[in-house]
């Protein structure tokens, strides 16, 4: 393996996970010890590469690729549920990424609500890695195909899949894909048309935002099924609407609509009229812009500064954050206000 010193902070996240690092828990997991243990061939850091590597580590937490609730080293094979969710086919997810730096991500199974086959599901985890890989993303929009958002997992592959153990790997393969679809550098917004149902809802809560059309409905359905939301969607959810409206919204398998959704903060924006596709699609992509409007590193920033606010320590997110703040500072969007001598009037 060669040196680290000649990695970009990338490379050396990208070693760190081929080494089946795990990156989560409080401060600094990894120690050079354990990233030499841990390769095939015996990789002696110094002290000056070791300082590189950890804020390497810290950055990387945020922005690291393929960063994942279950990596590898955890022993979870996500090559096993990959190959038995795509015995379960139908539908797809589209993904179109517009000039803007706005893509347009969408669950797209009419015949079935747009419910999530097997196949989709692996679809979703490889779209996410493209936006993962779009450098000049800024903003998302996340929608269901034909007037309605998305019906939850295909109850007919759920049905296949009833073993526990299947369960809980389908559960965790979508809590990776969920954790980072919502780690994505840019701004996403779920576009709620029609119903959120169960696996559904809990992909509106993987999305920075929800904007709810006229009439749509976002429904927890899971206690209905005999189950708890098992994406993620009852954490983020805690995260969203605090721990009280959860307890009402999971507990009474609520059907929020646009009201309760402002009231309680899971929507955070209620569509005009009762538009039709395109235009529901076109004020959503207007809202976003808002917070998309400027060069796509600063935008990509805030993303990032927000997240590791959300999701480290303390020390560790202010660490991130200098860490992001040091990639902007003199950099040409600065520079460019700088020499404008720009009020805020
Ligand atoms: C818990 C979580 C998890 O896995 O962890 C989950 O998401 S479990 C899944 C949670 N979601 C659900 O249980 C949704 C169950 N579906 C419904 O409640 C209903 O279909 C609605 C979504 C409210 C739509 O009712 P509506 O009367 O408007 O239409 P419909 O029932 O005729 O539905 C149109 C077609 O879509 C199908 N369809 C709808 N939702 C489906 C689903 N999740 N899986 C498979 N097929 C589904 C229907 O069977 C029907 O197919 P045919 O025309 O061939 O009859």
């Amino acid at each position: 393996m060669p040196s680290c010193g000649c990695h970009s902070k990338m490379q050396l996240t990208g070693i760190l996970v081929n080494l089946g690092i795990c990156f989560r828990g409080k401060g600094f997991m990894v120690t050079p010890q354990q990233i030499s243990a841990g390769a095939d061939s015996v990789m002696v850091l110094s002290a000056a590469k070791w300082h590189l590597l950890r804020r390497s580590v810290t950055w990387g937490r945020i922005l690291l690729r393929h960063e994942s609730i279950y990596p590898p080293s955890s022993g979870f094979e996500e090559e096993e549920i990959r190959e038995k969710l795509l015995a379960f086919p139908g539908g797809s997810v589209d993904l179109v990424k517009q000039d803007s730096g706005i893509a347009v991500l969408t669950v797209n199974n009419p015949s079935r609500m747009n419910a999530f086959s097997g196949s989709m599901m692996v679809e979703l985890e490889e779209r996410v890695g493209q936006l993962e890989g779009w450098m000049e993303g800024k903003g998302l929009v996340v929608q269901g195909a034909a007037g309605t958002f998305c019906s939850g997992s295909d109850l007919n592959a759920v049905r296949a899949i009833s073993s526990p153990q299947d369960g809980v790997k389908m559960c965790m393969f979508m809590q990776n894909t969920l954790t980072r679809l919502l780690r994505l550098p840019l701004f996403s917004v779920a576009l709620v048309e029609g119903r959120a149902l169960g696996g559904g809802a809990e992909l509106t809560t993987a999305c920075d935002f929800r904007l709810m059309s006229p009439g749509s409905v976002i429904q927890f359905v899971h206690k209905h099924m005999g189950l708890v939301p098992g994406w993620g969607g009852a954490t983020r959810l805690v995260g969203i609407v605090g721990s009280q409206n959860a307890l009402r919204m999971l507990g009474g398998s609520l059907k929020v609509d646009p009201e309760m959704g402002l009231q309680t903060g899971l929507a955070d924006g209620v569509l005009e009229g009762s538009p039709a596709e395109a235009c529901a699609f076109l004020q959503a992509e207007r809202w976003l812009t808002c917070y998309t409007q400027g060069p796509a590193p600063v935008i990509r920033a805030i993303k990032k500064v927000v997240m590791s606010g959300r999701e480290l320590p303390l020390e560790a997110s202010l660490r991130a954050e200098r860490d992001v703040f040091g990639t902007l500072w003199g950099g040409p969007a600065n520079l460019q206000v700088l020499a404008s001598k720009t009020k805020h009037k």
